[in-house]
């Protein structure tokens, strides 16, 4: 675990291999707040408006923000409490606490899991496991800091819910059933030190998520931030709020109507960042193709059928470059 990057990066100058080459940096650390992403509120309107609400931001932005979402405030503090004191443990404790499964559905990992291979390094650590069913995968998740499991546990639970929830308000916003397509439900602990020169390098590059909805904690720190238009804008830190975006296999099952947005996450020199994805992503086995009911004579199938399965490794092939993903699944190159 000698190379997670809160094992050194106290009082140290960034290390040539976090350079990213000049193209790749962030430029402008401060984006445009103008412009930013639509908050919804889950209990305020009746369902049409909601649905009406988050299919428009998932057709323009590709990401909203939800508030007054079911999940207990202080459920939320404790799961980041948890969060924060696992990525503090001494490396050691984090290897030990992240091999108690053989067949590795929790573990550890340090800039984007290609390290060895990698050209550059990104500014981050994450602990990634599963969640669902729970009975299943909770002996596997760490057992320090004490107090992991038992608030996690319920933490993703309700995280699920919600998930599933927004699910829905987008199935019906697309006239489609989603919910039944769901596979991996999987956390995501990011941890992003605070960093010699953050205009240099990246916590996370330019990127879409593979799967279908991301239920993302934030924290109250600044650092992810959403390409439209050209432009990067921020994803505001709101108090309980959570921050939704859709991944693209969603934008091809819509036929491109919603939007995988790129996103990136921004370092700072004086704070960590700590932040943690629940991923809904689709079975194995879904065909991630324009649903049947969204193609017809004046809109022509935008993408290409494969199982998710096969999707992941033209993913992967693309390696986070998404022009390369669409014009591997495109029908139209
Ligand atoms: O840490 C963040 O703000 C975003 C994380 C993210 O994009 C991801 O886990 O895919
Ligand atoms: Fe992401």
């Amino acid at each position: 675990m000698e190379h997670l990057v809160s094992s050194w990066y106290n009082d140290r100058s960034l290390p040539e291999s976090y350079i990213l080459p000049p193209e790749k940096r962030p430029g402008k650390l401060t984006v445009p707040l103008a412009n930013n992403i639509p908050v919804i509120d889950l209990e305020g309107h009746d369902q049409t408006d909601i649905i009406q609400q988050i299919f428009e931001a998932s057709q323009e932005f590709g990401f909203f923000q939800v508030i007054n979402h079911g999940v207990p405030s202080n459920l939320m503090d404790e799961a980041m409490s948890v969060f924060k004191e696992f990525h503090a443990l001494s490396g050691k404790d984090k290897a030990i606490e992240t091999s108690k499964d053989p067949n590795k559905s929790c573990f550890i990992y340090t800039s984007s899991a290609n390290y060895a291979t990698e050209k550059f390094h990104l500014w981050r650590d994450a602990l990634i496991h599963r969640c669902n069913p729970l009975e299943k995968y909770i002996q596997f998740w760490p057992e320090k800091p004490p107090r992991y499991r038992e608030v996690v546990g319920p933490y993703t639970a309700e995280v699920r819910k919600l998930g599933f929830r927004i699910l829905e308000f987008i199935s019906q916003g697309l006239g489609i059933s989603l919910g039944g397509l769901v596979g991996n439900q999987t956390l995501l602990v990011n941890h992003y030190p605070p960093c010699p020169d953050p205009s240099l390098t990246l916590g996370l590059g330019k990127h879409m998520d593979p799967v279908f909805i991301n239920i993302l904690l934030q924290s109250d720190v600044y650092g992810l931030q959403v390409f439209k238009d050209e432009e990067w804008i921020v994803v505001e830190p709101i108090p309980n709020a959570f921050v939704v975006n859709i991944g693209f296999p969603l934008q091809i099952i819509s036929n491109g109507k919603l939007k995988g947005a790129e996103h990136r996450v921004v370092t700072n020199s004086n704070v960590a960042r700590t932040t943690a994805s629940y991923f809904l992503s689709p079975s194995n086995e879904t065909l991630i193709e324009p649903a049947n009911t969204l193609v017809d004579a004046s809109h022509p199938a935008l993408y290409k059928s494969l199982p998710y399965k096969d999707f992941l490794i033209k993913y992967v092939a693309a390696s986070t470059d998404s022009k390369a993903l669409e014009e591997a699944l495109s029908t139209t190159v």
